[in-house]
């Protein structure tokens, strides 16, 4: 093997064939555990498969931690389509989402054409790699764009005629092969960040006004004590309660965002330190979300007066 085709070969290995990468590839890889449905989250769902149907992109909008991405994926995964994921971020830009020129590809081509003499041709060309846009609309898959108001605008245009028209330009194909058909079975949905939605980030109007917005709220009482108990098994159920209490306290009482997520990592750091260290456990897992040690102390006395 030469030098360039060591570099296909690897290329090949790290991306597959076309290049694109997807993960996670199920809800139960993407929270670590198996997805929790109650009364309020299956009528989301519903909500949101219903838009899907239409068909309507659905963008959840919601705080950190509130479970957006796991009802996504949840959603996503129940369709019986193929499941293609991205994750929103400043350094991607129109070719990473619909397929760009990337390195070359060789091929051989042999010739007979004396006999017995044997001409060998090297071609190298360059190498297409379709990205998870542009493969997922051409294959029918539900695109899962995480925290999509993360990516720059401009980026996020080529979405524009994907829903207005149907088709997906890829501007740096050439000819025909530029414009591809949406397959009638591609579905999107989009999760962003409440506060960073509202903020710098907010994407284009013209995006916006295509997609059905569904604003979530932190999970009620008992759904955040049956993803609290589904996550971790080593307590009994008062023990879950207290703890989903306690973050609930929090949540209204600081300034800071709580979400589900600490709730559960309220319960891990008991199976560990035991249940004496309840004020420890939840004073280190909302220290990461303190600016300063004076904000961190006053974390710790509000904590101290909940529990
Ligand atoms: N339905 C569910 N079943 C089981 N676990 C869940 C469920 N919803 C949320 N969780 C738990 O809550 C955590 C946070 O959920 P998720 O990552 O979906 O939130 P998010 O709102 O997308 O967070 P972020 O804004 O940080 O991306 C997950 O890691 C998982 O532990």
């Amino acid at each position: 093997m030469d030098k360039e085709e060591r570099q296909l070969d690897r290329f090949v290995r790290e991306h597959g064939e076309d290049g694109a990468t997807f993960a996670p590839t199920s809800v139960e890889e993407a929270i670590g555990g198996s997805f929790v449905e109650t009364d309020e989250i299956e009528s989301l769902q519903e909500r949101m498969r219903g838009w899907l149907d239409v068909p309507r992109p659905v963008h959840i909008v919601g705080p950190t931690g509130s479970g957006k991405t796991a009802l996504a994926l949840s959603v996503a995964a129940a369709r019986d389509q193929p499941v293609v994921w991205i994750n929103g971020d400043e350094l991607i830009d129109t070719g990473s989402l619909v397929g760009e020129r990337s390195g070359k590809a060789q091929y051989k081509e042999r010739d007979n054409f004396v006999r017995g003499v044997m001409k060998k041709k090297s071609i190298v060309r360059d190498r297409w790699v379709d990205n998870p846009l542009s493969v997922a609309v051409q294959n029918g898959a539900t695109l899962v764009y995480n925290e999509f108001s993360r990516t720059k605008p401009a980026a996020n245009n080529a979405l524009l005629s994907v829903f207005e028209e149907g088709v997906l330009d890829r501007p740096g194909q050439r000819g025909q092969d530029r414009i591809v058909e949406v397959h009638p079975e591609f579905r999107a949905i989009f999760t962003s960040n409440s506060t960073e939605y509202a903020g710098v980030h907010r994407p284009q109007d013209a995006l916006l006004d295509r997609l059905v917005g569904i604003h979530l709220d932190y999970y009620n009482r008992e759904t955040e004590i049956a993803i609290v108990s589904s996550r971790v098994d080593e307590h009994d159920d008062e023990t879950i309660e207290q703890v989903v209490e306690i973050v609930r306290e929090l949540r209204d009482r600081l300034d800071l965002h709580v979400g589900t997520r600490a709730a559960v990592m309220v319960a891990e750091g008991l199976t560990v330190f035991g249940d004496d260290a309840l004020v420890e456990v939840c004073v280190d897992v909302l220290g990461s979300k303190a600016e300063s040690r004076e904000e961190i102390e006053e974390v710790r006395e509000e904590i101290e007066d909940v529990v």
